[in-house]
């Protein structure tokens, strides 16, 4: 069963009358991991940045939560707002937000960018460790492991200021959002369901990937989605911040129909 939805925390940018694309993030991030975005997707695309149940500026409604519960807020944020229809955008946990809506909801949406994602996380130990984690100590101490999958090292050490606000990101995060979000992840299989989405569903992956390396995780999901395109990027999992200036141009030519 699904859970009420809540009312998520959004930052509404762009042109009033443009097409508009909604951007959805990582476990552990805020709406800010799109700011790369904004500048180049504003100038055609009415930008619409959310922060998930749990996370950010949104709700922290107890857990466990369910990527359909993530789904079903965006949809009663989409009714809010008065959006029949919008391009989707998700990197990670908010790529499998998009694969749900693709299966369930596939009107509400004129494309899919999925990004550093996976339909299925065979190995739940992952899920359950981390959860023992955060709930031993919170998402403070996991916090620069979890960044260390986000940026290639030698990346990293270039952008020194980029990587201690990403772990920022992750120690400021709510313990409970972050531990009920990964009770989402450890359950969610969506594998049977990829075969349902009919919305053009692009699929962008980091090479360098840790966290859903491009085989089985991206393989899977463009073998599943009829027509879906693949593209892969020289980056770890926050692909959309390490090549912002490959990945932005990949969003806004995918969502623009091209
Ligand atoms: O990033 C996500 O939304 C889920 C995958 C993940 O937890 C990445 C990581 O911390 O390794």
């Amino acid at each position: 069963m699904t859970e009420s939805p809540v009312r998520l925390h959004h930052v509404d940018e762009g042109p009033r009358d443009a097409p508009v694309i909604v951007l959805s993030g990582s476990l552990g991030s805020t709406l800010e991991m799109w700011r790369p975005q904004v500048g180049p997707l504003t100038e055609r695309f009415r930008v619409i940045r959310i922060d998930h149940r749990g996370h950010g500026g949104s709700p922290v409604p107890p857990g466990p939560y369910r990527i359909a519960d993530l789904a079903g807020d965006v949809i009663a944020l989409l009714d809010d707002l008065g959006l029949e229809q919008v391009a989707w955008c998700g990197l990670s946990m908010g790529g499998m937000v998009g694969m749900h809506l693709g299966s369930e909801a596939p009107q509400r949406l004129t494309s899919l960018t999925l990004c550093c994602t996976s339909s299925n996380f065979p190995d739940t130990t992952v899920w359950a460790d981390r959860i023992k984690a955060v709930a031993d100590g919170g998402t403070a101490p996991i916090a620069e492991t979890v960044v260390s999958r986000w940026f290639t090292p030698g990346w990293a050490a270039e952008h020194p200021d980029v990587v201690a606000e990403a772990a920022a990101m992750v120690a400021g995060s709510s313990d409970e959002g972050y531990l009920a979000s990964c009770q989402a992840l450890e359950v969610w299989d969506h594998r049977d369901r990829l075969p349902a989405i009919s919305v053009p569903t692009l699929v962008i992956a980091g090479s360098a990937d840790l966290s859903t390396p491009v085989e089985p995780h991206a393989r899977t999901i463009v073998d599943g989605i009829p027509g879906a395109r693949l593209e892969v990027l020289e980056a770890a999992h926050l692909a959309t911040i390490e090549r912002a200036d490959e990945a932005t141009p990949l969003i806004a030519e995918h969502a623009a129909g091209r």
